[in-house]
């Protein structure tokens, strides 16, 4: 099986190979512990063996569901927010034309997405292009109770029920949360969804590989089986008994935490494929909601190149030097575009004439890596041979067993989110929800 490939050489200068050697035993050590499960948040440890545990029979159900939204529904809306819908837009984006939305004929539902901010144009806008849609609904919530999804969920399934009925609404409602708690499970099991679980163990921003990605990647008409397969090959190459100079992830995990200490404070995921651009949000949120803890943690920023050249190019090349590059490069692309030749060639490009568009860019990604790594901005790169599911698949898993090695190596516990808690505490406060008196009373009298 070909593989994505992790090449740090462009660090080198940055991190001399004793500096590098030095966080080899930190790595193992923190990729044992991982496999040990006695690290910090070991009670999320779910992620770690989920790409080999997924059995034939769920794959069936996830396949068998997908299938009954695809054959009923136009549209699909995923409702999520954080790795509850990044994940699955993530993938789906880098798979799919990138005019899905405007296709006259489709082959497949058209996924749109809600829950994911609170909106009210936003959510005006979708229930107006929804009015006359045959639409179904995934609503996918680890806690069951995170306001933005439910708030959008709430306002859809009301829509749903009135266009189509309650039974045939019933129907086309697929419910993913908690197997027991949280206020999504209570209602679908009222209403009868179908509904698949996430474990306790897979928190929300490591599930993709759980039904919260898989469900609405099957909807899109996509291969779970590819991206599983990818998955389970890297949960094989970055296990803790690859040595660290052969284990992508370690690497990963200690050039990252090396560049940390030397005063590289922020992590810049760079794609020259605009397709990637919410693989860059999954990403973001992958690194920023496990390492920003105790004051500590990479700044994980995202750029899509050329066209950010064109806007965060200045800053990048001679801003702070406390900056690095992980550069994320399709080798192939799908289809073939060649540079036209021009008889006039007032626009001066005939010296592309007959070159394929992807050598320009191919081109392009090399001379930006030459002019930000001599500006003292370190580059690393994983190379994927193409953007199919199953490179997909072994990124992820790649980049979810780094965040985890990483994590440990940083010192902190990469499994849980407590920050996230006060904007709620807050909102709630400000909204005089039931329950939050005192904290009102606290907060209006900051105002
Ligand atoms: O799936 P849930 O429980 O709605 O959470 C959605 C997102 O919100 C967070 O819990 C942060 O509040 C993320 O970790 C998670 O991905």
């Amino acid at each position: 099986m070909k593989t994505i490939k992790l090449n740090i050489d462009k660090t080198s200068n940055f991190v001399s190979k004793d500096v590098l050697d030095s966080y080899e035993k930190r790595a193992n050590d923190a990729n044992s512990l991982l496999h040990e499960g006695i690290g910090l948040g070991n009670d999320f440890l779910g992620w770690l063996h989920l790409p080999s545990s997924i059995s034939e029979a769920e794959i069936e159900e996830l396949e068998a569901t997908a299938k009954t939204l695809r054959d009923n529904c136009e549209v699909v809306v995923v409702i999520g927010i954080g790795g509850s819908y990044l994940g699955a837009k993530a993938v789906i984006d880098a798979l799919s034309c990138s005019f899905d939305a405007m296709q006259a004929t489709r082959k497949n539902p058209l996924i749109v997405y809600a829950g994911h901010n609170i909106c009210e144009d936003y959510l005006f806008e979708l229930q107006s292009f929804l009015k006359n849609k045959k639409f179904g609904i995934i609503s996918i919530s680890k806690s069951g109770t995170t306001t933005e999804p439910a708030l959008a969920f709430r306002l859809l399934r009301e829509q749903l029920e009135a266009q189509q009925g309650k039974a045939s609404a019933q129907q086309l409602i697929v419910a993913v949360t908690d197997k027991a708690r949280g206020a999504l499970r209570t209602l679908a099991t009222q209403e009868g969804y179908k509904t698949f679980v996430i474990e306790d163990s897979v928190g929300g921003r490591y599930s993709v590989l759980t039904p919260v990605g898989l469900l609405p990647i099957a909807v899109a008409g996509f291969s779970i089986r590819d991206l599983i397969a990818g998955a389970m090959h890297f949960e094989n190459l970055c296990g803790p008994e690859i040595p660290f100079d052969q284990n992508p992830a370690a690497l990963y995990a200690a050039v990252r935490n090396a560049l940390y200490q030397s005063g590289k404070k922020t992590e810049i995921l760079v794609n020259f494929h605009p397709k990637l651009h919410y693989f860059n949000e999954w990403w973001k949120q992958l690194y920023g909601e496990s390492e920003g803890k105790e004051n500590k943690g990479i700044f994980p920023a995202a750029v899509d190149f050329t066209t950010d050249l064109h806007s965060m190019g200045q800053w990048i090349q001679q801003g702070e030097r406390t900056i690095f590059e992980t550069v994320v490069s399709v080798q192939q692309s799908n289809h073939e575009v060649r540079v036209p030749s021009d008889e006039a060639n007032l626009d001066g490009l005939n010296y592309l004439a007959g070159k394929r568009v992807d050598e320009v860019n191919k081109m392009a990604e090399l001379g930006t890596m030459i002019a930000h790594v001599d500006g003292g901005v370190p580059n690393l790169k994983l190379e994927l041979p193409e953007l199919k599911e199953l490179y997909l698949g072994q990124m992820i898993y790649f980049f979810e067993k780094a965040c985890g090695i990483s994590g440990y190596i940083l010192g902190i516990n990469p499994f849980d989110q407590p920050g996230v808690e006060d904007y709620k505490k807050n909102m709630f406060a400000l909204l005089e929800k039931p329950g939050y008196e005192e904290a009102t009373k606290a907060i209006k009298a900051k105002l």
